[in-house]
């Protein structure tokens, strides 16, 4: 079953087209993640999906209920994080969570439960007590993330859950995102890092001047743009010079006396290349392999017609 259904959205601001027509498909259970440049409308998108901000046109179905006709439905289900201004910085982390519990109704000793338990699942139990205006980055963004999860939301759109975070904390987040999805969960995220999109997503979906202008897994995306290549690094103009001779649709840089030969970096293809070089006696510094990140996708896709 789909989690979120998409079709036809629109959204302006003004004369300002934001949204122009998107369709999306979230099944649930999965993460799916959307990116864009700067002022691209991901927010705008996240908002609409989650009942915030109203569209001018389209059909949204979030956990098989209409948006339009159902908003209040659509809320019980879903959890949106990214919004600090949900926690209160003079109050500890525990009071925090345990003021979110008695917004949902528990009773004094579930909401005590519940907040032991997250407090424990998001590494946050030594900090309980003292005020949030003390916690780290890392550590607002898990309470952030607990607080939403008090609700038990079972979809939940993630607004750049790691911007700004150190290698570690992102990784922690990471884990926590993927554990929640084990859990049936599903995720809705927007970031600006294409490494974490490459690492959590199922499906992503680039979002540009209004549109999506491609939509897929990181290794379907992947492979919509060129850009593998084998390089090789020669220690004399006439190695370089040798080399570019014995392939095609090279790329070189006398300079740093490199020739970029293209190819999908697989063993066969490395295999081939050495032993060309080998037949004609050509020496080579060094070998790498370049596949295409998504970093090449995202400027290929987004940068051609310039930013927003
Ligand atoms: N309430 C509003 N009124 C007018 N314009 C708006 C409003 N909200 C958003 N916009 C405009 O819509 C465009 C998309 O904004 P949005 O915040 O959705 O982009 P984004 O992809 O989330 O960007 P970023 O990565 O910078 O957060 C921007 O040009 C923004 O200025």
């Amino acid at each position: 079953m789909a989690a979120i259904e998409v079709t036809g959205l629109r959204k302006s601001f003004g004369a300002k087209t934001v949204l122009d027509g998107i369709d999306l498909e979230v099944p649930s259970g999965t993460i799916f993640s959307l990116l864009g440049p700067n002022g691209a409308g991901k927010t705008t998108t996240v908002q609409i999906l989650s009942t915030l901000v109203r569209p001018d046109a389209g059909t949204v179905r979030v956990g098989g209920h209409d948006l339009a006709r159902d908003p209040a439905g659509v809320r019980k289900l879903i959890g949106v994080t990214g919004q600090f201004s949900a926690v209160d910085s003079l109050l500890t982390g525990e009071e925090n969570l345990l003021l979110m519990a008695r917004l949902h109704h528990y009773d004094k000793r579930e909401a005590r439960a519940v907040t032991a338990d997250l407090l424990a699942t998001f590494d946050l139990e030594d900090a309980a007590k003292r005020p949030l205006a003390t916690y780290s980055g890392g550590m607002r963004r898990r309470l952030d993330l607990a607080m939403t999860l008090v609700g038990r939301p079972s979809i939940i759109f993630l607004d750049e859950p790691t911007t700004g975070l150190d290698p570690r904390s992102r990784r922690t987040m990471w884990g926590i995102i993927r554990k929640l999805v084990a859990d049936g969960v599903t995720i809705f995220l927007t970031t600006q890092y294409l490494d974490e999109a490459d690492e959590l997503a199922d499906r992503i979906a680039v979002l540009d001047h209004g549109k999506l202008v491609a939509q897929g897994t990181a290794a379907e995306l992947k492979r919509m743009v060129p850009g593998g290549h084998v390089r090789l690094r020669f220690t004399d103009p006439g190695g370089l010079d040798s080399a570019a001779r014995l392939f095609e649709d090279t790329t070189r840089d006398d300079e740093a006396l490199v020739l970029r030969v293209p190819g999908d970096g697989g063993v066969p293809t490395l295999r081939g290349v050495l032993d060309r070089l080998d037949a004609h006696g050509v020496d080579v510094a060094e070998l790498t392999v370049h596949t295409p990140d998504l970093d090449d996708v995202f400027l290929a896709l987004t940068a051609a017609k310039g930013g927003a």
